[in-house]
């Protein structure tokens, strides 16, 4: 199994490009499903990422055959294939596998999809995605594992979904890839949707930008309430992928923990919201480089390239992750780790899911002080990180440990890297080239 042996304490500098989403990214080649005719759907900026080729696999098990040139775009050909198994092999593998439940239910009127996999941060269950469907006329049952899913018929033959109320609220607020199921669903869907609590994150409404460039009617786009009326068919698309927030703020919080001054460039700074407040708390300042020479306040804008102007003592703060426009869970771990080494104590919760702190354990191996309280972590800074063996069970709790890695004195080994090549691409090669000491190695 691969390992990253990291030796810290080199400040990183230099220069970084955000890939596209793999959050979004996988949702839109799901979507790539509901194409009709043979106008091809071409999508642009996608990562290079093993769950990005674990749905290249389940896509071309349902028929679609999506192929990947050397720049990261990804282009259809025409299918019409009406096979509707997505097989636990795969789904298992990731949680976004039950992204093709919607648009097989849309397009071909039944689903067989095995219940997903993705990392394991507590229970992950998908009532509300069955909740949307069902609303939406399916009948859905459960077989050995499988998720069976059928459309309703149809007035003139065949099947297909009918629009309605949907409300998507659950315990821990709404649902990301259910929104993304029940949008994918309704836009083929006879009448009228209206999906109530509907996930706000970007990469929701990056799916619905794809959608509407098929041909989708769909309104509130990135609030609580999305509207969607159905339409016959969808065309095929050319959509480039929003870039990926999470990564952005990974290679920020490694830059502010090892004191470096890296430049970050398709950084989605409107995306970032509660994150860019999370790092000012903490004394990091963003600035927007201009032109490559002058720097000037970030502003709202889309995507920038920044700097992060890094103080020499970071002050601690509290976080609580929600659902966006809130602090984004997948960023806990890695501002955690950075927490670690603020001067004074912290208090994170995890609100979305509360006992993702599979990093915890692993930071105290580093002489981190951090005490778990329930669905919280108290975070005492200390002066400094000491190397040492640790290993994860999932993507962003490894990518906290790396950024710890990269702080420590001496030499951190994270085991079990597969977690971070789902979601990073080349992260020890980008890491490299900001003057990481990191080496991929077997272990
Ligand atoms: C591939 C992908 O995009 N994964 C992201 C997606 O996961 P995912 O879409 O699986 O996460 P959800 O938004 O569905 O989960 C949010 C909360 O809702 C609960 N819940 C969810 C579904 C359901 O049917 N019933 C239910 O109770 C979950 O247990 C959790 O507490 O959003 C999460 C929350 O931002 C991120 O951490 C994941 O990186
Ligand atoms: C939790 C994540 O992914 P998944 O939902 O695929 O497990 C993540 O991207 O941080």
């Amino acid at each position: 199994m691969d390992a990253f042996e990291i030796t810290g304490g080199r400040p990183l500098r230099g220069e970084v490009t955000i890939q596209g989403a793999k959050n979004a990214a996988l949702p839109l080649m799901a979507a790539a499903l509901l194409a009709g005719g043979d106008t091809p759907v071409t999508l642009r900026n996608v990562p290079d990422l093993s769950d990005i080729r674990s749905m290249l696999k389940l896509l071309a098990e349902l028929g679609l055959e999506l192929t990947r040139d050397t720049g990261g775009t990804l282009s259809s050909a025409p299918s019409a294939s009406d096979k509707v198994l997505a097989p636990y092999d795969i789904v298992k593998t990731m949680r976004a596998g039950i992204c093709v439940l919607g648009p097989l239910l849309a397009k071909r009127g039944r689903a067989e999809v095995s219940m997903p996999g993705g990392c394991a941060i507590g229970t992950r269950p998908v009532d509300l995605h069955l909740r949307g469907l069902e609303a939406l006329g399916a009948r859905i049952t459960l077989d050995a594992g499988y998720i069976v899913a059928e459309a309703p018929p149809a007035r003139g033959g065949g099947r297909r979904l009918r629009g309605a109320h949907v409300f998507l609220g659950g315990p821990n607020g709404s649902t990301v890839l259910g929104t993304a199921n029940v949008m994918s669903a309704a836009v083929l869907a006879a009448g009228t949707t209206v999906i109530e609590c509907a996930a706000c994150e970007p990469e929701i409404e990056d799916l619905g930008k794809m959608l509407v460039g098929m041909g989708a009617e769909i309104e509130g786009l990135g609030s609580p309430r999305v509207t969607v009326h159905g339409v016959d068919e969808l065309a095929g698309v050319d959509h480039a992928v929003m870039p990926d927030r999470i990564e952005a703020g990974t290679y920020l919080a490694a830059a502010a923990a090892t004191g470096g001054d890296v430049a970050i460039h398709r950084f989605p700074v409107r995306a970032m919201g509660a994150f860019l407040a999370a790092l000012r708390d903490v004394g990091v300042r963003l600035e927007e480089v201009d032109g490559g020479s002058a720097d000037r306040e970030l502003n709202d804008a889309e995507t920038a390239t920044v700097r992060g102007v890094i103080p020499r003592r970071l002050d601690p703060t509290a976080v609580v992750t929600q659902p966006h426009p809130g602090f984004p869970t997948d960023l806990q771990a890695q501002l955690m780790a950075l927490l670690c080494l603020a001067d004074g104590n912290s208090l994170v919760t995890e609100k979305i899911f509360p006992d993702r702190f599979l990093h915890v354990p692993e930071l105290q191996r580093m002489g981190a002080d951090v005490t778990r309280l329930g669905p919280s972590a108290m975070v005492r800074g200390v002066r400094e990180l000491i190397g040492a063996p640790v290993m994860a069970s999932d993507l962003r709790a490894s990518a906290g440990l790396v950024i710890a890695g990269l702080a420590a004195r001496g030499t951190t080994l994270v085991q079990r890297v597969y977690h971070l090549d789902r979601g990073y691409e080349a992260m020890e090669t980008r890491l490299q080239a900001l003057g990481a000491d990191i080496q991929r190695v077997r272990r």
